[in-house]
C-alpha cells in the first residue's frame, strides 16, 4: 500500500518526506518535480518569505539513474530561511524571548493548551502551511506514475473573497493550462482577475487578508477506484479528509454538490448511456464519484479556504496567561489561494494513485500497467473509456 510520512518545521534546517509502496521502474523527472514545487510559491497575495526559497527537492534514497528502485523513496527540501533562524531553532539551546501571544484562527492557542508549552513558536513551527512544500513534492513524485497512464490535472483559483470566476472547466486542454500558468492568480477569467487582484491589495494596504476558492480537476482516472463496501475506502471519504488537512481549508466540494442540493434527482443524476460497447455518463454532476468509486469522468473537487489568520492590522486579545494585551503580528500572506490549487492538485494526485495501485498493483510499473490493461479489457470493452492503454515504460 502506497503511503508517506513527512517530518519538518518551518524555519528548521529541511522537510523531509519518506514514501513506501511506490513501484520500481518509475522514471522521475526532476525537473517537471522541481517545476510543480515552484508552481506552489507563485500566486499574487504571497508574502516576504516566499522571495527567500527556492524550493528544489533532494533524493535521499529510493531513486537510482532517474528511475524509482523499489525501495522506500526519501526526499528534501532545505529551508533556506533556516540560516537567519538558526539561533532560534537551535534545537540544544533554549532561545529566550518565547512567543505568548496566540494568533486567533491560527494553531497556536490550542497548540500550547493541547502540548502544555510556554513558547507559541513550537506550534507555529509545525502548524505552518510550510509543510505543504513537502506534501507537494510528495504529490509530484505520484504524478511522475500517474502521467504514464495519461492522468492529467487543472487547478485553478475560482473565488478570492467574494469574487467570483464562473468559467467552466469541463475537458482538459493545454491552452487552459497555459492561461493559468501564467497568470498572477491562477485565474481563467482575466476581467475577474484583475477584480480579485485589486480587493488583495486593499486588503493588504488596511492590515487584513482574505481567502477564497479553488477547482481541481483530475481527467482521465479509471473507473473503479475506491470502493463503496466500507467506509474509508470510499474515494470521496480519501480525497475530502486529505484535502481537508491542508492548512486553512475549512470547506470541501466534489462535483455539483452544492448547487445539487438545491435540484431534484431527475436533474442530479448523470445520464447513463452506452456507446462503442463502453458505458459513458451523459453529464458529471457527481464529480466523477459515485458510491465511493470512480466513474471514469473527471473528478472535480473544490476547497475553499477561510481567510489567513495573521493579520497586520492591531486588535486587542489575551496573552497564553490570561493576560488582555495587543495582538502580535507575524510575517504572513495577505491570500494563498493559488498556492491552494497547486497543494490540492497534489494531494489529490496522491490519494488517486494510493487508490490507483490498491486496484492495479504490483511491485514494478511493468505489473501495474498489465493489471490496468487486463481491467481495462474488461469494463472498457477492449477499447477502455477513450483513454490511451498505458503500454510503454516511459
Ligand atoms: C499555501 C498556504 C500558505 C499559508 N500562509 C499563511 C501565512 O502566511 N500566515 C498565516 O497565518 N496562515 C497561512 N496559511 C494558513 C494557515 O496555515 C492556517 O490557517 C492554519 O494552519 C490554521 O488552519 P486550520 O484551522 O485549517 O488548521 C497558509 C495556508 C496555506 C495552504
Ligand atoms: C513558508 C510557507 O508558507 C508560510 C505559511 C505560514 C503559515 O502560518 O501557515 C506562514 C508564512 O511563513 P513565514 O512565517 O516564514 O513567513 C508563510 O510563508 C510556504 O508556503 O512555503
Amino acid at each position: 500500500m502506497l503511503r508517506f510520512l513527512d517530518a519538518g518545521e518551518s524555519h528548521g534546517k529541511m522537510l523531509v518526506a519518506i514514501i513506501e509502496g511506490f513501484p520500481s521502474n518509475v522514471e522521475i523527472d526532476f525537473e517537471s518535480v522541481n517545476k510543480f514545487l515552484s508552481r506552489r510559491q507563485k500566486g499574487y497575495g504571497r508574502g516576504a518569505r516566499m522571495k527567500i526559497e527556492s524550493d528544489k527537492i533532494e533524493v535521499i534514497s529510493g531513486i537510482r539513474g532517474g528511475k524509482t528502485t523499489g525501495a522506500p523513496i526519501c526526499i528534501a527540501i532545505h529551508n533556506k530561511d533556516y540560516e537567519n533562524w538558526k539561533e532560534i531553532m537551535d534545537y540544544l539551546k533554549e532561545y529566550k524571548e518565547k512567543v505568548t501571544v496566540p494568533r486567533p484562527g491560527h494553531a497556536d492557542l490550542n497548540g500550547v493548551l493541547k502540548y502544555d508549552l510556554d513558547d507559541i513558536r513550537n506550534v507555529i513551527e509545525r502548524a505552518s502551511a510550510r509543510e505543504t512544500a513537502i506534501r507537494v513534492a510528495v504529490g509530484a513524485i505520484c504524478m511522475e506514475l500517474l502521467k504514464v497512464f495519461n492522468v492529467k490535472f487543472i487547478s485553478r483559483t475560482v473565488k478570492i473573497g467574494n469574487i467570483v470566476d464562473t468559467t467552466k472547466v469541463e475537458e482538459y486542454s493545454d491552452e487552459i493550462v497555459n492561461i493559468i500558468e501564467n497568470s498572477p492568480l491562477r485565474c481563467l477569467d482575466k476581467k475577474v482577475e484583475k477584480e480579485m487582484m485589486d480587493l488583495i491589495d486593499k486588503a493588504r494596504e488596511e492590515g487584513d487578508t482574505l481567502g477564497g476558492a479553488v477547482e481541481v480537476i483530475a481527467f482521465n482516472v479509471p473507473q473503479g477506484l475506491g470502493s463503496y463496501s466500507f467506509y474509508d475506502r470510499r474515494m470521496d471519504y480519501l480525497i475530502s479528509g486529505s484535502v481537508m488537512s491542508i492548512q486553512g481549508v475549512k470547506a470541501v466540494e466534489i462535483g455539483e454538490g452544492i448547487k445539487g442540493s438545491e435540484t431534484k434527482g431527475s436533474q442530479f443524476n448523470d445520464k447513463i448511456i452506452f456507446e462503442d460497447g463502453i458505458f459513458k455518463r451523459a453529464s458529471n454532476n457527481s464529480g466523477g464519484i459515485e458510491g465511493g468509486i470512480t466513474t471514469g469522468m473527471p473528478i472535480v473537487v473544490r476547497a475553499y479556504m477561510k481567510p489567513i489568520p495573521s493579520i497586520k492590522k492591531e486588535f486587542e486579545t489575551v496573552d497564553i496567561y490570561g493576560n488582555k494585551i495587543k495582538s502580535r503580528y507575524e510575517r504572513s500572506d495577505v491570500c494563498a489561494v493559488p498556492s491552494l490549487a497547486v497543494v490540492v492538485e497534489s494531494v489529490l494526485a496522491y490519494e488517486i494513485l494510493k487508490e490507483f495501485l490498491n486496484k492495479f498493483s504490483g511491485d514494478s510499473l511493468a505489473d501495474v500497467i498489465n493489471s490496468y490493461n487486463h481491467y481495462n479489457l474488461r469494463v472498457g470493452g477492449g477499447k477502455n473509456y477513450g483513454r490511451s492503454f498505458a503500454n510503454s515504460t516511459k
